[in-house]
């Protein structure tokens, strides 16, 4: 069965379609990590995406429950050079498996390397994803300033029995996020993004973890207000879109990459220590340096490649952010550090202008 990947700039890339006979439209995107398939597939700040893994053989371990990042693929389509499809370590699934049974297609035997140079050359672009037996797919609409209006849960669940109580703003959270600060010991309240101060506060909480999670951080500037409120009351530490969204809410603004950073091996620069570490990175947005002059931040990590921003600590209160993903899943745990950090802080919230 023959599927074809269609860019907005008018390339067609031909593969062998696995899954129903489908056609789906998508920003297509691409992953340099040789590992980590299932947890790219599973984090929900990929959602809507089509991927494109570079790493040229996909598959070799199946598919364990273990690394998941969620409860169900997130991505809209993957794109592959070569599929596994050999024996599997007991109670592995094969990829295609559990593609089949979400209801995601991939196309196999792509040429991803020419994929991925036209995405280089002409930057993140929408795609179509179509199965050759069906009509062309007319192209939608780019919806501007997008983020799914849905979170993870509609009401705060509380999880662990630690000593430090977090609150996990959840803009779509990684569950290895949820599952290092239950590994720290703290107990942890899941808040939907939109919730309303006076329930937050009503948690007494120690601190606040602002997710990663898809789309654009514009699309949430109506709470930039209310997360600034909540950041200079709170010890608090933001992920990737958290990182984002409390740049933002304190003034600087976001800019999209040519192409974005999706990978496990992301040089980045602590500028206090000058010490060059390597991260896991999935994001096209990031936040203009320039823009940085007017709020209370300072740089703390920068990108060795192309210097960008990869994260803020704020000159007087406890928040630090970090725009590549110290969870490291998948990816380097040279970040993990920044948890406890975190939990040190949150420790010591008096120190922290504390609501009446
Ligand atoms: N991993 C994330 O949180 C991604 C943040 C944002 N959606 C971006 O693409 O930049």
């Amino acid at each position: 069965m023959t599927g074809l990947l269609t860019l907005s700039n008018g390339q067609t890339f031909k593969g062998h379609w696995h899954g129903k006979s489908s056609a789906i439209q998508g920003e297509v995107v691409f992953f340099t990590g040789m590992t980590g398939y299932e947890e790219v597939l599973t984090d929900p700040s990929y959602k809507g995406q089509i991927i494109v893994f570079s790493y040229p053989l996909i598959g070799q371990y199946g598919i364990q429950s273990l690394y998941a990042q969620s409860d169900s693929i997130q991505v809209a389509g993957i794109i592959v050079a070569g599929l596994y499809d050999g024996p599997l370590s007991k109670g592995s699934m094969p990829l295609a498996e559990f593609a089949i049974n979400h209801g995601i297609p991939i196309l196999s035997g792509v040429d991803t390397r020419s994929v991925i140079q036209n995405v280089r050359e002409s930057g993140t672009m929408q795609s179509q994803l179509i199965h050759t037996s069906l009509p062309e797919l007319a192209w939608e609409p780019v919806q501007t300033y997008f983020f799914p209006a849905t979170t993870t849960t509609d009401e705060i669940q509380t999880v662990g029995s630690g000593s430090a109580h977090i609150g996990l703003i959840d803009f779509h959270y990684k569950s290895s996020i949820l599952n290092e600060l239950l590994e720290l010991d703290c107990r942890v309240s899941i808040i939907p993004y939109a919730t309303a101060t006076e329930t937050l506060d009503s948690l007494q909480l120690d601190g606040l973890l602002f997710s990663n999670g898809p789309g654009d951080p514009a699309a949430l500037q109506h709470l930039f207000p209310t997360y600034r409120d909540w950041a200079e009351r709170y010890p608090s530490f933001g992920i990737c879109l958290g990182h984002q969204v409390l740049a933002s809410a304190f003034g600087a603004k976001t800019t999209k990459l040519a192409y974005g950073h999706r990978g496990a091996n992301h040089p980045v620069m602590n500028l206090q220590t000058k010490r060059v570490s390597m991260s896991s990175q999935n994001h096209s947005y990031v936040v203009e340096k320039n823009s940085l002059q007017d709020t209370p931040f300072s740089v703390l990590y920068e990108n060795v490649n192309d210097g960008s921003v990869e994260g803020l600590v704020h000159d007087t209160l406890p928040l630090k952010t970090v725009q590549f993903h110290p969870e490291a899943a998948p990816g380097p745990a040279d970040h993990l550090e920044l948890f406890h950090q975190f939990l040190a802080a949150a420790q010591q919230k008096e120190s922290v202008k504390m609501h009446a």
